[in-house]
């Protein structure tokens, strides 16, 4: 593929502090309690192609990626599939440094050890990222709305360097370069997140010529990206390029804030956070347009919609079986972890069966599993494991 090839270090400035980069940089199971139906509108694995199981998700910030990451999870244990976890226990492959096989627990040069699915935070870095995935993977990502993004940024990364002078998104934006330092450590989480994510430099040229480069190094790194905005086709699309059924992309979403921590942005706060991330901006627009061109071409709205419907149906019949409701009561205050979450709390009278089929649902996907094994069993969200929530609290606090 031609970014393979490509020294996109000669194009984007890749800030990547302390880590020397190379040139390049850029359903469940049956039988658990709840019967489920092969559903009638599976994609390619009810037409007899394999399912896809070697995957690289490239998780960017704020776009649902959590939710999607869960997914991810719960299919690869479902399907005894193993994971590129992080070294030394962390939930982010060393984020915010490029990233390198090494940075994998397990991985060695000697070896010719793979990983099916590569999906924790990490800033991309594709020559890299190959040397831990086989080459047959299909890589994804999912993209937000820069706007929103910035704005859960704004509340969720508030001790971030670039925002902790400031006590709302309008001032940081009415004198950006006032706060925003490019030479921070952290300042990726102010200004084109998306951009540092792919691997690129955020603060980078805006000119047409560099944006299309840009795009064209993702279009050849990635098979598809999703956006979050339309999650539920997003998931359909998702399921029809992996061959995956219907239940195996039923989800919950994750890490949502409460209402009251979000703000209606005026028109002209919108214009600026447009301006701001113009990069982000690019990415998001074309790849928007993209996203609805693969659906025409692989699903068609027709059956784009009967698949959203029926997929919304799965997951109403879930929430009915498995959640009693939402809780912030399980997020306590806590210095570490000043966001609002929701979080779900699971009905306490599951038996044991269907506990196992409604966790799966729920599965943190941020703490450390054990030694190469999936963290779907930890089921943190459940009023039963509240104690759970310190240590994602932990894990979140960077
Ligand atoms: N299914 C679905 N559909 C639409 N939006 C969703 C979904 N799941 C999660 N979310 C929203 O995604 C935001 C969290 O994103 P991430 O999980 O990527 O955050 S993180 O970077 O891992 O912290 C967070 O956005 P904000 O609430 O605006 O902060 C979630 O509400």
């Amino acid at each position: 593929m031609w970014s393979r090839n490509v020294s996109l270090g000669k194009i984007f400035h890749m800030a990547a502090p302390r880590v020397r980069c190379p040139l390049w940089t850029g359903g469940m199971r049956e039988g658990q309690g709840l019967t489920l139906q092969q559903s009638p509108l599976a994609g390619g694995e009810l037409q007899g192609e394999r399912p896809k199981t070697d995957i690289v998700f490239l998780k960017v910030h704020k776009s649902a990626s959590s939710t999607v990451m869960n997914i991810l999870f719960r299919f690869g244990e479902m399907h005894n599939l193993t994971f590129a976890f992080p070294q030394g226990g962390g939930y982010q492959l060393y984020y915010p440094y490029h990233f390198l096989a090494r940075f994998v627990q397990g991985f060695s040069p000697l070896s010719p050890r793979r990983f099916n699915i590569l999906c924790h935070h990490m800033r991309f870095l594709q020559p890299e990222v190959q040397k831990v995935v086989p080459s047959s993977a299909v890589y994804f990502s999912i993209l937000r709305n820069p706007v929103q993004l910035m704005e859960s940024s704004f509340v969720y990364y508030k001790g971030a360097s670039a925002f902790s002078r400031v006590r709302s998104l309008e001032e940081f934006l009415s004198q950006p370069w006032r706060y925003y330092d490019p030479t921070s450590g952290d300042r990726h989480y102010a200004r084109n997140l998306m951009t540092f994510d792919f691997g690129f430099n955020p603060d980078g040229d805006v000119s047409p010529e560099r944006v299309q480069l840009m795009l064209k190094a993702i279009e050849s790194s990635f098979d598809f990206l999703l956006i979050s905005e339309y999650f539920d086709e997003s998931m359909v699309l998702l399921k029809e390029m992996l061959c995956w059924d219907l239940d195996s992309v039923v989800s919950f979403p994750l890490n949502s804030r409460d209402s009251s921590t979000k703000s209606l942005l005026p028109d002209s706060v919108v214009e600026k956070l447009k301006a701001w991330n113009r990069l982000d901006w690019e990415i998001y627009t074309h790849f928007n347009r993209t996203f609805w061109e693969r659906i025409e071409r692989h699903i068609g709205r027709e059956r784009l919609r009967r698949e959203v419907r029926a997929l919304r149906q799965r997951q109403a019949e879930l929430a009915r079986a498995c959640l009693q409701g939402t809780d912030q009561s399980l997020f306590p205050p806590h210095p570490k972890c000043p966001r609002q979450l929701l979080a779900y709390t699971l009905f306490l009278g599951l038996q044991e069966t269907q506990w196992g089929y409604c966790r799966h649902c729920n599965s943190p996907g941020l703490l450390r599993p054990a030694r190469g094994t999936v963290p779907a069993l930890c089921g943190f969200l459940a009023v039963q494991d509240s104690q759970q929530f310190m240590q994602k609290c932990s894990v979140f606090s960077l």
